[in-house]
């Protein structure tokens, strides 16, 4: 039985602008089974509707159709089991600001029922850096802190499957960390984790399977290695203040002064270097580099065919 399992979910919201009635279609028919066990990233631009499916799945929203379901609860019809097996941690900072640390993981624990639970959250507080920390305000931390806070009230009642919204956005080195090596080793102990992100690098490092959403479809869904794989293995980069050759420049990706241009093997290097010599473009800081998950996606979402619709 999948962890999470979307069956061909669309999602319309009433659309702001055009005329009454109509509407903007943010998810389109996603289907996708994420297995127990699984560290799986969801990636994609702003707007793809990577919230929309975590709102789906906490029952925060309802698709328009299709159907969700939490190790085999349906997110609708049997809400209260899916909700219970499931640790949301949201991409905003929302807390109630009169309590201390402790009172609030308290009173999480008592939301989902679950009794004598100190210990557990003596060890959420522990993990997460946040012993000392525990009879402070939720009004005196400061936001990394916060976001460590919002953690611990997402697992206090052990859920099996977790889900993480941009976790890492705007936060520091050290907590990253920490939080990823927590996250880590929950999901080594047997939790399956849902992440999405913006933070290509933190994804390679972290998932084993990746799927892309573009404008509500699944544009790429596979092994992060296989993804890596079948990428160009390598990226020429270097530094110029010249204009390139035409064919050059529509292939290469440019920032600035740097040029980075995949390749699949070293003739191409050389072909690319020639042309560059050739056309008299002067060249700096040249390197060759391995390609990485960020060419992948950029490469994915440059191109608009679909997958697994
Ligand atoms: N309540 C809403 N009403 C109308 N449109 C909405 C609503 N919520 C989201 N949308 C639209 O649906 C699309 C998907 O939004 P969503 O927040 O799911 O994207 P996202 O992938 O999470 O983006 P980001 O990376 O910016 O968080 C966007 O075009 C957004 O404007």
């Amino acid at each position: 039985m999948p962890a999470i399992s979307f069956q061909s979910v669309s999602k319309a919201y009433p659309s702001p602008r055009g005329p009454q009635g109509s509407t903007f279609q943010a998810l389109d028919h996603v289907s996708l089974d994420i297995e127990e066990g699984e560290f799986f990233g969801l990636l994609g631009p702003n707007g793809a509707g990577k919230t929309t499916m975590i709102s789906i799945l906490a029952g925060l929203t309802r698709a328009s159709s299709g159907r969700v379901t939490v190790l085999g609860s349906d997110v609708q019809t049997d809400y209260a089991d899916a909700r219970r097996k499931l640790g949301v941690v949201p991409q905003e900072l929302v807390f109630d600001p009169f309590f201390n640390v402790r009172e609030m993981l308290r009173i999480q624990s008592g939301y989902f029922g679950v009794k004598n639970n100190d210990a557990w959250v003596d060890e959420l507080l522990g993990g997460l850096g946040l012993t000392d920390k525990a009879n402070a305000n939720m009004r005196q931390l400061s936001g990394g802190m916060k976001r460590r806070v919002l953690v611990a009230q997402a697992l206090v009642h052990k859920p099996p499957v977790i889900v993480l919204d941009e976790p890492t956005a705007g936060v520091d080195v050290e907590l990253r960390q920490t939080l990823w090596q927590f996250v880590a080793n929950l999901n080594k102990q047997g939790s399956t984790v849902l992440l999405t992100t913006h933070y290509l690098e933190e994804a390679e490092a972290l998932c084993g399977r990746i799927a892309m959403l573009k404008t509500g479809r699944i544009v790429a869904l596979d092994k992060t290695s296989d993804l890596l794989k079948a990428a160009s293995s390598n990226v020429l980069r270097f530094k110029t203040g010249d204009a390139l050759p035409i064919e050059l420049a529509a292939r290469a990706r440019i920032t600035g002064r740097i040029v980075q241009l995949p390749a699949h093997n070293a003739l191409e290097i050389e072909q690319y270097l020639a042309a560059v010599r050739q056309a008299g473009v002067t060249v700096e800081d040249v390197e060759i580099r391995k390609a990485d998950l960020e060419d992948v996606f950029l490469d994915v979402m440059g191109n608009t065919e679909e997958v697994g619709a």
